[in-house]
């Protein structure tokens, strides 16, 4: 009788090749697939990495491993999926060790067929069963992640209290207010050095009376004073904490801000932590950085390389309750992936050759502050893996041990790569993709913030003349119309490096064409686009490289494009990749004299 585990996929390893080619061929014809085999430890591992398994059946003794490795490293990635031991006879107690460890069952040498599917069909029925309740026990905990999402997403302030005030939980808003309203009550874990002050007289009584009725009590507004002479009104409203089997087990506190908010900022601001720019696309960021930081939720800041991914983080940490904490970076792409693994999870002792100390891992150096991980669309598939399950577990195995570690970490990924089309090439996991992505901050790129381009010029001259002994005070107009016309695809990396030149460059007081680079004075552009498919609105060509470059220089791809569309300023800047404010600036500042176009 056939019993078909449709879709069951099955890693076969053994050493030796006459053994994998049975059991493959074997399975294979039982119905499972796909039954994929590996001769080592090695191509076992890769393996698991890749792709996901319903079942392992692994030969005990490996070559320089055991089978007992195998079923380790299936766990420490965070599978679950039965392994079943292959053993010969001498190796019987072996076997019953991994059993003990973890192994759903062994099979003794030689492998009756039987026996063997037997075990298989046994293995993934539990294994079935098990991952129903798990994914039953995924979607609760998903639920719970929304719902810890919107606990700390929210702008009121939630606290709960048990029956002796303690606080027991508190979201970032609360965390926020309550430090304003009563500094260093929040360390102090209860509500009752607050009840104290005259401004809350009757918080207690309130909450006394919430905790012994379960019923809600009346808000009430309090009006309070805080540092700097300032005021605030916070109204607060309690109610019973239910437990879900009809009693209650504290009380809520909603707290919110009423207090009218500060007249806007007159004038719009230069400088934002490490930032410089004026432009209105760094007043967003600037906005979205100050309101996603202090809200405890991971984030993925993209934009092309060199636009300050990394400034972005390190204002995003500033700006959050984290801020006194470490933020540990890790630039996944400068450490070899080999060593990624334990450079971010950490390892112990004897865990691989090499390994003759203990090292805590980047995530344990994070904990209670924030994990910053740069490049993050370049990590190998097993890393992704491993990455997710410490997203959603909050813990995670140091290599070699076996016993988790829980951390408190907020993560900030960066990355200069469309991470969404990679999700669709298959090369990005889409769950470890929507975990860090809880709220995206894209940073423009700098041919899209014009006036920035002097500000920060000035800036990078300022910084950089003085530390080479040189009094430069300003920029002729003609090199400036050349910093504007350019398209900067390095951003502000490259900005800063062709005055970190011009200043070497430059003799006297003023920096002119002849100090600029090539790539500035005789730019080449990426080629004219031929119709409006080329440039649809998601593929922002001008993030990508050109596949081939013209000669161009920049007047002339403006007039070709200008020429293309007849003359119409939206449909040339779609064929270049640029966006109309910027076509109207480059026109401006290469003083391109539109007459000469038939329309
Ligand atoms: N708005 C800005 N104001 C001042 N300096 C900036 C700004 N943006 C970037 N920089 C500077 O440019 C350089 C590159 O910034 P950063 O490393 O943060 O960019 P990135 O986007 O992370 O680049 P990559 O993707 O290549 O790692 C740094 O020296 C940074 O200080």
């Amino acid at each position: 009788m056939k019993e078909l585990e449709p879709g069951a996929a099955i890693l076969v390893i053994d050493d030796e090749e006459s053994l994998r080619n049975t059991f493959q061929f074997f399975l294979q014809n039982q119905g499972y697939s796909p039954v994929v085999t590996a001769a080592t430890f090695e191509e076992a591992v890769r393996e698991i990495g890749t792709r996901r398994y319903d079942l392992i059946i692994s030969d005990i003794v490996l070559g320089g491993h055991t089978g007992i490795d195998v079923l380790k490293r299936t766990r420490e990635l965070g599978l679950n999926c039965p392994v079943v031991m292959i053993t010969g006879y001498p190796t019987v107690e072996t076997a019953a060790d991994a059993v003990r460890l973890g192994a759903f069952d062994y099979i003794p040498k030689p492998v009756d067929k039987e026996t063997l599917l037997k075990t298989a069909r046994l293995a993934l029925k539990q294994y079935q069963l098990e991952e129903g309740q798990r994914r039953a026990e995924q979607e609760r905990e998903r639920n719970r992640a929304f719902l810890e999402t919107v606990f700390k997403s929210v702008t009121d302030g939630i606290v709960t209290v048990n029956d002796n005030l303690d606080i027991m939980e508190l979201n970032p808003a609360a965390r926020l207010l309550l430090n304003e309203l009563y500094p260093g009550l929040v360390d102090q874990r209860s509500i009752v050095p607050m009840c104290g002050l005259h401004t809350f007289s009757s918080l207690k009584k309130d909450l006394l009376y919430v905790l012994k009725t379960g019923q809600e009590s009346t808000p009430t507004l309090c009006e309070c004073d805080i540092e700097g002479g300032r005021k605030k009104v916070v109204s607060i409203a309690i109610a019973p904490l239910k437990d879900g089997a009809g009693g209650y087990e504290g009380a809520v506190m909603v707290l919110r801000d009423l207090t009218a908010p500060d007249p806007p900022q007159s004038g719009r601001r230069k400088q934002f932590h490490r930032f410089l720019g004026a432009s209105d696309a760094m007043q967003a960021a600037y906005t979205l950085i100050e309101n996603v930081g202090r809200l405890d939720l991971n984030v993925l800041i993209t934009g092309e390389s060199g636009t300050g991914k990394e400034l972005a983080a390190e204002a995003l940490h500033q700006e959050s309750h984290r801020k006194n904490r470490p933020l540990v970076k890790v630039d996944c792409t400068a450490i070899p992936e080999t060593l990624l693994e334990s450079e971010l999870f950490g390892h112990r002792k004897g865990s691989f050759t090499g390994a003759d100390r203990d090292r805590m891992g980047r995530i344990l150096q994070a904990d209670g502050g924030t994990l910053f991980l740069d490049e993050i669309g370049d990590i190998p598939p097993m890393m992704q893996l491993r990455l997710l399950r410490f997203l959603q577990e909050s813990t995670f195995y140091p290599v070699g041990q076996d016993m988790p570690l829980r951390v408190d970490v907020r993560v900030i990924a960066a990355t200069n790569v469309n991470l969404k089309e990679k999700v669709q090439a298959g090369a990005f996991r889409e769950d470890l993709y929507f975990r860090l992505r809880v709220i995206d901050v894209i940073l423009p790129p700098l041919r899209e913030r014009g006036e920035d381009i002097l500000l920060l010029a000035h800036h990078f001259i300022n910084e950089i003349a003085p530390k080479i002994d040189k009094n430069i005070s300003g920029i002729s107009d003609q090199a400036v119309q050349l910093l504007m016309g350019y398209h900067w695809p390095g951003n502000v990396r490259e900005l800063k490096h062709v005055i970190e030149r011009a200043c070497v460059l430059c003799p006297g007081p003023t920096i002119a064409t002849d100090h600029l680079s090539k790539e500035i004075s005789h730019p080449v552009l990426p080629p004219v686009a031929t119709s409006d498919a080329d440039t649809d609105e998601g593929s922002q060509p001008h993030m990508a490289q050109p596949a081939a470059a013209t000669e161009l220089t920049p007047a002339e791809c403006i007039l070709q494009a200008l020429q293309k569309s007849g003359g119409n300023k939206a449909k040339a800047a779609r064929l270049l990749g640029i966006d109309r404010t910027t076509l109207y600036r480059r026109i401006r500042a290469l003083q391109i004299d539109l007459s000469q176009i038939d329309t």
